[in-house]
């Protein structure tokens, strides 16, 4: 049986209960009923402090929480059943939704001791990937989205004509049930999947049409009511969330995922509107810089792939004080700016601030006793929130001024976040003046309210307070009034206020005494006038909790009601964290505020220059970090070459990092950089890495290059990391050329081009857009030390050999593939091998040989059979080779072929024919 089909068999209402409907007992028919209408989830029960499931359900929680299996027997049979504890379900929840299932809270809807029979139980929340709101199962650095996808068509202004539907334009919404955060976009459909894999939903309704490809994270997709998406129930749907629903979205697409997100998070929430979310907020993609999942994971923003787990440029930034300014990082990393003024003002409020330690500091301790304000607000608003709750809010609140005090006015954006910051102090006040200062978790059962706030309450709490001195009183009248002075008056649970008499005094005690209980050595007795005393105690204390919790509510109501402006301060707040920890970064690590170029965005002398550029994270974990200048005109391909292991990789790396952090608005590691602001960052790394299930590494490779020679643009930063390596040399080496080629020729995108194809080095020859860059190593008795520096220039050796025996290879095939080399490339033994090396390393000897045919024949096609330049290379044994028919043939196919506009498949038979051709 498969997940889904598991999951089937626990959802709806058991068959077997089913097959005796009418028998059940009451409560079974209420559990067998409130199933059937949540069959898209398991029903969790309650049962007083138990959420109890039954039959398919039991099992699968007993299986999944790893509880007991029991049995409930009555008389129409005996029913498998397991419970979780309410008061600790949150991880038992939490390995439900890891297991993949959808759960159903059924809750206890009236109080058990009111009920006259049948408690009454409704479902009251859904909990799955996106719509958790329990702080424990979330992430308090991460946003947690509920994602909805459209697709449709036609813009605001052709919705309601007749005007062809544009199939091709896709709405995307998200909704953070946990804080409110609302966001929706629209754009074609490669643009909008992207946009989605940024986003990364934990869980995605999917409108009618929409066939979406396998996604590289994998959220849960939750089928849900097709008619949530027509454009009519959307618009109502956002209408209670934006007054002008059309003026919010721009196309209809957008409406109607925007429309479905809102909800299905509503249905998830027990059908009701969410006061909470106050802005629905549209972007264009086209208004940040443009980093695909492919970019997110190869540049390591956020999970790191590498041995030095945990290493990433979010944790090298992640200096916030709350969780506020977490969740703020993770976003602008996701969605670096494109708008230089917007860039320049968080950069001068960067800069103000590394200037002002002293305001760094405090500021940082201020923000650190800030509560996550976001899921504050939205607990009020959803009537979740306890009093402590509330008094968080008002501790978050109180540090309010003293933020606003340290934020100064260094700069325009500081000033103008100063400004946001709300004081709110009715908002402060009313908690302040509410809530008791240390208040307990529980707001039915009294001690929530603080004295003065209702004249009521106090006047009923005196009443209350008055019986108790009097009863604290008793014991000494009576022990006056009667004699004995081993006379106690005390309380228990059971039988309320008493008086205790020793047995030796019994005969003392006066007429008015009642008995109450016999114990061993004592009687204990009440007094006419103490019971009345006491009914008036309990009667004045049942109406104070009540009275408590009225209250409560409508505290919290108010400040429900001002949700819009804390979540303002949140906003604002969350922004300070973010500035002043990019601050504290750059400080810390010795960054450099980045310049842009102004003026002529297609002045060729734009382009990235970066002197003394570092990796922010390989520095971290380095004892030595070897700094290196980049000098990329734009437009121009740079062609990296060097041994393994030389810094190829961290170089083109960091260039990108540096470019990313700049446009995030945070100084960069470099001792100076002037940049473009570039649209788009593209990478392909590594043929092994990203082995994705179903796709071969090739066919994934070419997808990729496919996806960027197709999209990238003038203003964009490419990174290609061993193209072309998941096929022949010879094949592989056609690829890498012609993409370079194309790159520079057509696309013009700044690139950095790594690669072990030494043959690629000769692209710079006849195009004055394409240089090349190596890495050295120094080889001393054998062995290897590598430079880590950038040079100008082609790298002239592969230190393959080497690199291996660094690795640990055994020594006798060490010794073998240095055999090889030198059969292969005589030149090789004394220290001058060219990229045979390597090819030697990998036991593919032969096929280099027959590759540097090809390749030298390529190239001669493309430079007028010129001889190659350099003697050192392996290919040059045999670049003069006359070329037969079978060649030219190949070598004009692969010209010809146009690979920005050939799919992976093509791409896959068009070099399995000319294999074919050649062989
Ligand atoms: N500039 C530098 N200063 C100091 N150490 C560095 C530097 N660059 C790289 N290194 C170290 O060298 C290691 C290898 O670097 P990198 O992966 O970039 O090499 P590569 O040339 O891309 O290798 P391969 O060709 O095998 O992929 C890094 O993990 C890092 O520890």
């Amino acid at each position: 049986m498969n997940a889904d089909a598991q999951r089937e068999a626990v959802y709806g209402a058991p068959p077997e209960m089913l097959e005796v409907r009418d028998d059940l007992t009451p409560m079974l028919s209420q559990y067998a009923d409130l199933c059937a209408e949540h069959d898209d989830a398991v029903v969790l029960f309650q049962v007083g402090d138990f959420y109890e499931a039954f039959c398919g359900a039991a099992e699968a929680v007993a299986r999944t929480c790893e509880v007991t299996l029991t049995q409930r027997e009555d008389s129409t049979g005996t029913w498998p059943m397991a419970g979780i504890p309410i008061d600790n379900a949150a991880g038992y929840l939490e390995r439900l939704l890891d297991a993949g299932y959808r759960v159903a809270l059924a809750e206890q809807v009236e109080d058990a001791e009111e009920a006259s029979g049948l408690v009454d139980r409704a479902v009251t929340q859904l909990i799955t990937p996106g719509t958790v709101v329990d702080e424990e199962l979330l992430d308090a650095g991460r946003a947690t989205y509920l994602g909805a996808v459209a697709r449709g068509g036609g813009d605001a202004e052709s919705r309601d004509s007749d005007a062809e539907d544009d199939t091709d334009t896709y709405g995307l919404a998200v909704v953070d049930v946990s804080t409110g955060e609302c966001l929706v976009t629209g754009a074609d459909r490669a643009l909008a999947l992207e946009e989605l894999e940024r986003l990364a939903p934990a869980e995605l309704v999917v409108g009618p049409d929409c066939d979406l490809p396998d996604l590289s994270f994998d959220p849960m997709e939750t089928p849900f009511e097709p008619g949530a998406f027509d454009a009519d129930a959307a618009r109502e749907t956002l209408s209670a969330y934006a007054p002008r629903p059309d003026a919010v979205v721009e196309s209809d697409a957008e409406l109607r995922a925007v429309g479905a997100a809102l909800a299905y998070a509503e249905y998830a929430q027990g059908d009701s509107t969410l006061e909470y979310v106050t802005r629905v907020t549209r972007f264009d993609p086209r208004e940040f810089l443009q980093l695909d999942a492919t970019a997110i994971r190869s540049l390591e923003l956020f999970e790191s792939r590498s041995a030095r787990a945990g290493s990433t440029l979010f944790s090298v930034l992640d200096e916030t004080a709350c969780a506020l300014g977490r969740r703020r990082l993770e976003a602008w990393l996701r969605r670096p700016l494109v708008d230089r003024d917007e860039i320049e003002a968080r950069l001068d409020a960067v800069d103000a601030l590394c200037d002002d330690a002293l305001a760094r500091a405090d500021l940082r301790e201020h923000l650190s006793s800030v509560y996550d304000l976001e899921r504050l607000v939205a607990r009020v608003s959803r009537e979740r929130a306890d009093a402590r709750d509330l008094r968080s809010l008002k501790t978050t609140l109180d540090r309010v001024p003293k933020v606003r005090e340290e934020v100064g006015t260094g700069s325009d954006l500081l000033a103008d976040l100063r400004d946001s910051l709300d004081e709110l102090e009715d908002v402060r006040d009313l908690v302040g003046d509410a809530i008791v200062s240390d208040p307990p978790q529980e707001i039915t059962e009294g001690g929530v309210i603080a004295d003065g706030f209702d004249a009521e309450l106090d006047d009923i709490r005196g009443t209350a307070e008055a019986g108790r001195e009097w009863v604290s009183n008793l014991e000494a009248r009576e022990q006056e009034r009667t004699g004995i002075d081993s006379l106690e008056v005390g309380y228990n649970q059971v039988h309320g206020y008493y008086i205790e008499v020793t047995n030796p005094n019994l005969d003392r005690v006066p007429d008015d005494y009642r008995r109450r209980q016999t114990l061993k050595n004592s009687e204990r007795f009440y007094t006419p006038e103490l019971k009345e005393r006491e009914d008036e105690i309990l009667r004045a204390s049942d109406r104070a909790d009540a009275l408590e919790y009225d209250l409560f509510c409508e505290v919290r109501a108010d400040v429900a009601t001002e949700s819009a402006r804390i979540q303002a301060v949140a906003d604002a707040l969350a922004d300070l964290d973010v500035l002043r920890t990019l601050a504290d970064v750059a400080v810390a690590n010795d960054y450099a505020r980045p310049e842009f170029h102004a003026g002529d965005p297609t002045d060729e002398h734009g382009g990235i220059h970066i002197d003394g550029g570092r990796h922010p994270v390989v520095e971290r974990a380095q004892d030595e970090f070897v700094p290196n200048p980049a000098d990329l005109p734009r437009g121009s391909v740079a062609l990296v070459t060097g041994p393994n292991m030389s810094g190829k990789s961290t170089y083109m790396r960091q260039v990108a990092l540096g470019c990313v952090l700049a446009q995030v608005g945070s100084f960069v590691p470099a001792a100076s950089a002037r940049l473009p602001v570039l649209d788009r960052v593209f990478t392909r790394i590594g043929a092994s890495d990203d082995i994705a299930g179903g796709q071969s590494t090739f066919m994934r490779e070419m997808s990729e290059l496919t996806e960027i020679l197709h999209n990238a643009t003038g203003d964009s930063l490419v990174l290609l990391d061993e193209v072309g390596r998941g096929t022949s040399t010879a094949d592989g080496l056609a690829i890498a050329r012609a993409a370079t080629e194309f790159l520079h020729d057509e696309v013009g995108a700044t690139t950095l081009f790594a690669t072990h194809y030494h043959d690629l080095t000769d692209a710079a020859d006849d195009r004055e857009g394409v240089f090349n860059l190596h890495f050295t190593a120094a080889r001393r008795d054998g062995e290897v030390t590598f430079l880590h520096s950038v040079a100008d220039g082609p790298s002239s050796s592969s230190y393959g050999v080497e690199v291996a025996q660094l690795a640990g290879v055994p020594a006798s095939v060490v010794a073998r593939a240095r055999d090889l080399v030198d059969e292969t490339d005589p030149e090789s033994a004394d220290d001058t091998e060219g990229d045979g090396v390597a090819a030697a390393a990998n036991g593919e000897v032969a096929e280099a040989a027959e590759d540097g045919t090809l390749a030298a024949y390529v190239d001669g096609l493309e430079n007028g059979h010129r001889e190659s330049e350099s003697p050192n290379r392996a290919t040059a044994t045999t670049a003069t080779a006359e070329p037969t028919p079978e060649l030219e043939a190949v070598a004009e196919a692969l010209r010809e072929a146009d690979l920005a506009d050939t799919t992976p498949l093509e791409a896959l038979n068009l070099l399995s024919d000319l294999k074919g051709k050649l062989e």
